[in-house]
C-alpha cells in the first residue's frame, strides 16, 4: 500500500471532522472571492461619482468581511479541536499496535524512535490532516474561482494561468525531490537525538561514577549538530521555494496591471474592472504559495507516514483474538523435544524435554547463558519455538489464547520493573481490584512488610522519579509482592531473590513454603537457599534438561 493510500485511509477515518473544516474554510473562500469583485465596483462608484450605490456597496463589503471572518474563526477552532481529536486517536490507535506486537519486534526496535513516533511525530501528522489536508478545497475553490472571474473580466489576462501553470510546477517538483531526501535523513537525525537523549539520561549514574561527562556531552553535542544540519537544510529549501513562488506571483500581478492599464482609455477596462483584475491575481497569489507549502509538508508527513506504516501493518503477536479460554488449570508443564534460537543467533534450546507435574516446585540451574530465562520466554510465548512442543496440561500452548496462558503465569523476572508512582500502584499493577487484607499478606511473604512500614507513607510512599529510590532488595521484594497477589497456578521466580540477604531469604524460603502448596513453581537460581524448596532439581546443559540429584 502506498504511503498517500495509508493516508487517505487514516484520514477517512475522520471525515466527518475533515470535512466540517473544509466546508467552514470553503464557505470562507467563497465569500473572499466576492470581496474583489465589490471593491472594484465600489472604486468604479467613487470615480464616477455615483454616492447611492457606493453606499450599498460599502454595507455589502463590511457584511462579507464580518463573515469571512467568522468563517476563519470557526474554521481555526473546529480544526484546532479536531487536529486534538486526530491526535489522540491517533497516538491511542499506535499504541494498542505496539502494545500487540511480538517481543521479537520490541527486542531489535529502538526505543527511542518509538517514542519520537508515538509523541511528536504523530502530532505533525495531525497537523497535517488539518492544518494542510483540509484546507485543499478552500485553496482549489479560491484559485478556480479567481481564474475563472479573471476570464471573465478579461480572456487576455486569465492566459496568464497557463503560463504560470507549468513553471510553479517544475519549481514544486524540484524542491519536493530534494524536501522529501532530506525529510528522512532529518527524521532520522531527530530520532537519534531522542535515543541519546533517553539513554543518557538512563546511564547518568553511570556516566557520573565513571567521570565520562565530557564524552557523553560530545556524542550528545554531534547528534544535535547533525539534527541542526539537516533541519537547516529544509528550512534553506522552503525559504527558497515560498518567496520564489511569490516573486513570480508578483510578477504576474503587475503584468495584470500594465496589460490592464494598457487597455484603460482605449475604450477597453474600466478602472473598476482592473483594480478587480488586480486583487484577483493578488488573491490568487495565496492558494498558490499554500499550494507551494502543502507540497513541502506532504514530504516531510511521507517519512513520518512511512514509519508509522511499518508499524501499523506489522502482524501482531499470534493468539491475541483466538484461542482456548480454560476456566481452571491445574498447572501441568511439558517440554517436548523443544529446538530454539533467537534470530540470528546461535541454537540456545536443542531437544530440551521436561516434564513438569501440577502442583511440583522445580528448580532450574545452569550456567550464565544457557538458557533458564529462554524457558520462561517460550511458556509466556514471547517466542515460539523453532520446533518441538510446549503444553499446560496437556494442551499446546499456542492453541491458548495468549492472554489467558500469561494470566495462569506469575513472573518475577530477573530485572525488576518498577515504575515510578506509588507503591501500591506498583503492587497491584496485575491484580487492581486486590483487597488491603491480599496485600498485606503478600507483603509479608515476601519479606517487604517490615520495610514497607518505615516508610513514611508506607504503601503510599512514591517510588521512581518522583520519590524515594529503593534499595535492590527492596525492589526485588515488591516485584514478588506483585507476583504473589495474583495467586497464580504457575510461579516463575527467575533470580528472584539474587539480591536478598542472606537472613531475608531464609525467612522468605520459610514463609513461602507453605503458601505455595498446590501451585506450580519454577525456581530459576544459582542461588542454595532457594534450591532447598524443590521437590527436584533439574540444570541446562547444552541446551538440554537434565536432572540434578539435590545435594
Ligand atoms: N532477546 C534475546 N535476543 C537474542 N539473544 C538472546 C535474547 N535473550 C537471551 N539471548 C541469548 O540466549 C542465550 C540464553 O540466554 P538466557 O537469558 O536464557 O540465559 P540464562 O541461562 O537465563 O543466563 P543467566 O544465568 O545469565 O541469566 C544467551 O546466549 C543470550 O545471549
Amino acid at each position: 500500500m502506498s504511503q498517500i493510500h495509508f493516508l487517505v485511509e487514516r484520514a477517512l477515518r475522520f471525515r466527518t471532522e475533515l470535512a466540517r473544516i473544509s466546508a467552514l474554510q470553503a464557505m470562507g473562500a467563497l465569500t473572499t472571492l466576492t470581496l474583489p469583485w465589490l471593491a472594484g465596483q465600489l472604486l468604479g462608484g467613487v470615480v464616477e461619482a455615483r454616492i447611492g450605490s457606493t453606499s450599498t456597496i460599502v454595507l455589502a463589503l463590511v457584511a462579507l468581511l464580518i463573515l469571512s471572518t467568522l468563517f476563519k474563526i470557526s474554521g481555526a477552532m473546529v480544526s484546532a479541536r479536531t487536529s486534538a481529536v486526530i491526535l489522540a486517536q491517533l497516538r491511542l490507535d499506535t499504541y494498542r499496535k505496539i502494545q500487540r506486537l511480538p517481543m521479537k519486534f520490541h527486542n531489535r526496535s529502538n526505543q527511542g524512535e518509538l517514542l519520537s513516533l508515538m509523541t511528536y511525530e504523530i502530532s505533525r501528522l495531525s497537523d497535517f490532516l488539518t492544518n494542510t489536508i483540509a484546507t485543499v478545497p478552500a485553496m482549489v475553490l479560491t484559485a478556480a474561482g479567481a481564474i475563472v472571474i479573471l476570464f471573465v473580466i478579461d480572456p487576455l489576462l486569465a492566459l496568464l494561468i497557463p503560463i504560470l501553470v507549468p513553471i510553479f510546477y517544475i519549481l514544486l517538483r524540484f524542491s519536493g525531490r530534494k524536501l522529501r531526501a532530506n525529510a528522512t535523513k532529518m527524521r532520522d537525525a531527530e530520532t537519534e537525538v531522542f535515543n541519546k537523549a533517553e539513554m543518557h539520561l538512563e546511564m547518568l549514574s553511570a556516566t557520573k561514577a565513571f567521570a565520562v561527562e565530557d564524552t557523553q556531552f560530545d556524542l550528545y553535542t554531534a547528534a544535535i549538530e547533525d539534527a541542526r544540519r539537516k533541519s537547516a537544510l529544509n528550512e534553506q529549501i522552503n525559504s527558497v521555494i515560498s518567496p520564489l513562488v511569490g516573486l513570480i506571483a508578483a510578477l504576474a500581478a503587475l503584468t495584470v496591471i500594465l496589460l490592464g492599464g494598457l487597455q484603460i482609455g482605449e475604450g477597453g477596462r474600466t478602472p473598476g474592472e482592473l483594480f478587480s483584475a488586480l486583487l484577483y491575481a493578488a488573491l490568487l497569489t495565496r492558494p498558490i504559495g499554500q499550494m507551494a507549502e502543502l507540497w513541502g509538508r506532504l514530504q516531510l508527513a511521507r517519512g513520518t507516514l512511512a514509519r508509522l506504516q511499518a508499524v501499523i501493518t506489522l502482524e501482531p503477536e499470534q493468539g491475541y483474538d483466538r484461542g482456548l479460554l480454560p476456566d481452571t488449570v491445574r498447572g501441568a508443564l511439558a517440554f517436548r523435544d523443544v529446538h530454539f534460537s533467537y534470530p540470528g543467533r546461535q541454537v540456545t534450546l536443542r531437544g530440551a524435554n521436561l516434564e513438569i507435574a501440577a502442583g511440583e516446585v522445580i528448580a532450574i540451574t545452569g550456567e550464565n547463558g544457557a538458557g533458564k530465562s529462554t524457558l520462561v520466554n517460550l511458556l509466556l510465548r514471547f517466542y515460539d519455538a523453532d520446533q518441538g512442543q510446549i503444553t499446560l496440561d496437556g494442551t499446546p500452548i499456542e492453541n491458548l489464547q495468549v492472554q489467558a496462558l500469561r494470566r495462569y503465569i506469575g513472573y518475577v523476572p530477573q530485572r525488576t520493573m518498577l515504575f515510578s508512582g506509588s507503591l501500591r500502584e506498583n503492587v497491584v499493577f496485575g491484580c487492581p481490584q486486590a483487597s488491603d487484607e491480599q496485600i498485606a499478606e503478600a507483603l509479608r511473604l515476601s519479606q517487604a512488610e517490615a520495610f514497607v512500614a518505615d516508610l513514611p507513607k508506607g504503601l503510599d510512599t512514591q517510588i521512581g522519579d518522583h520519590g524515594v529510590r529503593l534499595s535492590g532488595g527492596q525492589c526485588q521484594r515488591i516485584a514478588l509482592t506483585r507476583a504473589l497477589l495474583l495467586h497464580p497456578q504457575i510461579i516463575i521466580f527467575d533470580e528472584a531473590t539474587s539480591m536478598f540477604d542472606l537472613e531475608n531469604e531464609a525467612l522468605f524460603v520459610k514463609a513461602i513454603k507453605g503458601a505455595l502448596s498446590g501451585q506450580t513453581v519454577i525456581i530459576i537460581t544459582h542461588r542454595r537457599a532457594l534450591l532447598a524448596l524443590a521437590d527436584r532439581i533439574v540444570k541446562v546443559v547444552d541446551g538440554r534438561f537434565e536432572e540434578v540429584a539435590a545435594s
